[in-house]
């Protein structure tokens, strides 16, 4: 598995300690950045990490802020991305087992550390249903037609 990974100022601190964790899991991925505390514009760091996973360069797409709203909202307008936004493991969870989500979306100013932790780890590791969500999946898609 090929994750792509990027943030913004805001989510830059958590996105340091989401590092150890992908590679105690055995993943291999790209930080698109930022790489500091100062101010930057998140859409110039959620459209390169929803571009490379919407072309099929990377598996999946994880994306940093200070809420992950922002970063959801602009991932989203890549054809082919369904980015979720999850502060919480039941979502992330739900997010790939029903929505084959490509993207995760997470809040630093919302959930701490151990928290975010928990979700990629979940999120990385749970594989998508299929069957009936295959059908809703593929209408979502179809909306952007
Ligand atoms: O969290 C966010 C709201 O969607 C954004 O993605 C940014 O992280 C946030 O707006 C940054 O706020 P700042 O006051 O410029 O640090």
């Amino acid at each position: 598995m090929k994750i792509i990974i990027g943030s913004d100022h805001a989510g830059w601190a958590l996105k340091k300690e989401i590092f150890p964790l992908l590679e105690n899991l055995g993943i291999e991925y790209k930080d698109v950045g930022t790489n500091g505390s100062e101010s930057v514009d998140y859409p110039d760091y959620a459209k390169p990490v929803a571009e490379q996973v919407s072309a099929g360069d990377y598996d999946l797409g994880i994306l940093i802020c200070g809420t992950g709203i922002g970063m959801s909202m602009t991932a989203n307008k890549v054809p082919g991305i369904r980015c979720a936004l999850a502060n919480d493991v039941f979502s992330a969870e739900m997010s790939r087992l029903h929505n084959q989500a490509n993207v995760l979306a997470i809040g630093e100013r919302v959930i701490g550390p151990g928290l975010a932790k928990a979700i990629v780890e979940k999120w990385v590791s749970t594989e998508f249903e299929g069957g009936r969500h295959a059908n809703r999946v593929e209408k979502v898609m179809e909306t952007e037609q």
